[in-house]
C-alpha cells in the first residue's frame, strides 16, 4: 500500500514527466508550420472531433503554426444519399460531375469548413476558413482521367494569404475546393491538398490523420505498425504491395511532398485521443513518420 505522500509523488513525476518532455519538441518547432490534414472517422465521432480541434488550438497556443486542411468524404456521400445522387468513385477518387460538384461543394466549403472554424474559436482559437477559390490560394486542373469529371489536381498555389493569416496568429482552415482560370470548380482529394500546401510552405510536418494505426507490414494486424521509413523504403512497400487501396495517395503524397522540402510526413490514428500531442510532443510516437533521406534525427 501506498502511503499519501508517495501517491502524491508518484501522480507527479508522471504527469510532469510528460510535461518536461514536451520542452524540447516546443523549442525545436516554435514558429515552425504543421499542416494537419484532419477527415474520415476522426471527423465522425463528436468527442474525437473536439479532442483534434484542442490538440490544433494547444499547436497554435505553444507557437506552432497549425494549418488545416479536411476532407469530408462521408459527409458528402450523406448529402448525395438525401438527395438522391448515387455516390461513385473511381481509383479512390469521386466521379465529379456538374450536380456532384454543386453538392462537394455546398457541403465541404459550406458545412464542414464552417463547423471546424467554429468548433476551433470555441475552443480558444482563431480559425479563418477558406477554400482554394480564396485569395487565389490554389490553381485547379483536371485530374484527367476519362470519365470522371470535375477532379481536379493542384495546378500552383499561391501561399501569400496563408501566410497573412499565420503571421496575424489566425489558423487556416482550407477545403479542398479550387478553380481553373475560367472559374470552374474542381473537386480535389484533401490529402493531395494537404501535401501540396506542405510542400509550398516548406513545412516542418505533413500530417495525416486517418481511420489506421499508420503504416502497417500487414494491414490486418494493427500490432504490425512501421514506426518509420524514408521514402525509398515507402516507395518499395507500395512497389511489394504491402501498402495497398486508399493507403497508396496517402504514402505518395507523403514522398511528394517529402522530395519537396517538407521534414517529416506522419501518417496517424485520428480515433486515438490526441494522437496528434502524443505524436509531435512525445519521445515514442504513436503513428508512422516518413522522412527524406537528408533527415538527421
Ligand atoms: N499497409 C497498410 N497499412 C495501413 N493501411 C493500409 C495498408 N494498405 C492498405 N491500407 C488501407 O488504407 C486505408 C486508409 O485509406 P482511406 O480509407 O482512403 O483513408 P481516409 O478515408 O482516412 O482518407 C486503411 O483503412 C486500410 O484499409
Ligand atoms: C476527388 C475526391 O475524391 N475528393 C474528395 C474530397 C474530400 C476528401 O478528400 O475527403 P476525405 O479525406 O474525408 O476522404 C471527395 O469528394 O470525397
Amino acid at each position: 500500500m501506498v502511503n499519501d505522500t508517495e501517491y502524491i509523488k508518484q501522480a507527479e513525476a508522471t504527469r510532469v514527466r510528460v510535461l518536461s518532455e514536451a520542452l524540447p519538441y516546443i523549442q525545436q518547432f516554435a514558429g515552425r508550420t504543421v499542416v494537419v490534414k484532419y477527415g474520415g472517422a476522426a471527423m465522425k465521432d463528436s468527442e474525437l472531433k473536439d479532442t483534434v480541434i484542442r490538440d490544433i488550438v494547444f499547436l497554435s497556443c505553444v507557437g506552432l503554426r497549425p494549418i488545416v486542411v479536411h476532407g469530408g468524404g462521408p459527409e458528402i456521400n450523406s448529402w448525395l444519399d438525401k438527395l438522391g445522387i448515387e455516390a461513385q468513385f473511381k481509383n479512390g477518387l469521386r466521379v465529379t460531375d456538374a450536380p456532384t460538384m454543386d453538392v462537394v461543394e455546398m457541403v465541404l466549403v459550406g458545412r464542414v469548413n464552417k463547423e471546424i472554424v467554429a468548433l476551433i474559436n470555441q475552443a480558444g482559437g482563431k480559425a479563418v476558413g477558406l477554400c482554394g477559390k480564396d485569395g487565389n490560394l490554389i490553381k485547379a486542373r483536371p485530374q484527367g482521367q476519362e470519365g470522371i469529371g470535375f477532379v481536379g489536381d493542384v495546378s500552383s498555389i499561391d501561399v501569400t494569404i496563408l501566410n497573412t493569416l499565420v503571421e496575424n496568429g489566425y489558423i487556416p482552415v482550407v477545403s479542398s475546393v479550387a478553380a481553373d482560370e475560367t472559374g470552374q470548380s474542381y473537386n480535389i482529394n484533401a490529402d493531395t491538398v494537404a501535401g501540396e500546401i506542405a510542400a509550398a510552405l516548406n513545412a516542418e510536418k505533413l500530417i495525416l490523420l486517418t481511420d489506421t494505426r499508420g503504416i502497417l507490414e500487414n494491414y490486418k494486424d494493427p500490432s504490425t505498425l512501421i514506426p518509420k521509413l524514408d521514402i525509398q523504403e515507402a516507395r518499395d512497400l507500395i512497389g511489394t504491395g504491402v501498402v495497398a487501396g486508399g493507403m497508396i495517395p496517402k504514402v505518395n503524397c507523403c514522398v511528394r511532398s517529402l522530395a519537396q522540402g517538407v521534414k517529416a510526413a506522419h501518417i496517424l490514428d485520428g480515433r486515438i485521443p490526441h494522437s496528434l500531442l502524443l505524436e509531435i510532443f512525445t519521445d515514442v510516437g504513436i503513428g508512422t513518420m516518413l522522412v527524406g533521406s537528408h533527415f538527421t534525427p
